[in-house]
């Protein structure tokens, strides 16, 4: 099957560091594909060049076939990458359905000063109500958002991602700040959202790692030194000394 995702020879350096050294790897339709490695490994700088965000030096990024590596992250966005973020980019004073909205509007490519009018216009409200619906927090649409649990946080700005209509996700630490059973319960939301678009993450949590990923990939100083199963991932000699073993 041919990749969703795809990033090819990423190279990217800041200085004397390397941070990005020929990283090739693929997210393939229906997987959540995890990326994980000790700080510093260059797992951020990795995502950002996926999403957009950071141009590499050399090396490319393929979305359902096409190079968009020139493409910035709005255009990346709507050409079919949703992302999540390590520090949640929702506004907190507006309601999850104002946040909902405001997603549906950028997938439209409309303005924040056209906001206000939004949230009367009939397609964008739907558009949104349908993306909260499918993360459980349809009854929560008036609520503030600044009310919200982290965890629900993580579920609306996965709405806010799908009103995109995504073909794949990108997600940064998604179980950061949650507790063990925050962590769970958006597992196992994140269990089910896989069907409706392929996931990257790079996460910490190795219990969510080994629970969710169907493949793992090793970033160990700017260079991919692994990628497979769980349980290929767990007997590599090269993850257990690099990584793993500093649990073990
Ligand atoms: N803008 C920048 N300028 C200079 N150096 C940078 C920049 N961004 C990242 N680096 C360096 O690149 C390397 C990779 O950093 P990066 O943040 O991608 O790692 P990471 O794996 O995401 O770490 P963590 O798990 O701690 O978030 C580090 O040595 C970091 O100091």
């Amino acid at each position: 099957m041919n990749p969703v995702l795809e990033t090819r020879g990423i190279t990217k350096n800041f200085g004397a560091v390397e941070a990005s050294r020929g990283i090739s790897l693929d997210l393939r339709p229906g997987e959540i594909h995890a990326l994980i490695g000790p700080n510093g490994a260059g797992k951020s700088t990795l995502i950002q060049q996926i999403a957009g965000k950071l141009r590499p030096d050399a090396g490319s990024v393929h979305l359902l076939g096409e190079d968009v590596t020139a493409l910035g992250v709005a255009e990346r966005a709507r050409a079919g990458l949703g992302r999540t973020f390590q520090v949640s980019a929702l506004a907190m004073e507006d309601t999850v359905l104002q946040n909902a909205v405001l997603g549906a509007l950028g997938a439209r490519g409309g303005r924040v000063p056209l906001f206000r009018g939004a949230l009367h216009d009939a397609d964008l409200r739907a558009t949104a109500e349908a993306a909260l619906d499918r993360v459980d927090l349809l009854d929560s649409a008036d609520m503030q958002t600044a009310a919200l649990s982290h965890g629900q946080r993580r579920q609306l700005e996965v709405a806010v991602a799908l009103t995109l209509k995504p073909r794949a996700f990108v997600m940064d630490e998604p179980m950061a700040g949650l507790g063990a059973e925050g962590s769970a319960r958006l597992t196992r939301f994140l269990d089910g959202l896989r069907d409706e678009a392929p996931i990257l993450m790079v996460e910490h949590d190795m219990d969510a790692v080994f629970a969710l990923a169907d493949r793992i990939s090793v970033l160990v100083y700017g260079q991919l030194i692994a990628t497979g199963t769980r349980d290929e991932i767990r007997a590599n000699p090269d993850v257990r000394a690099a990584y793993l073993g500093e649990d073990a």
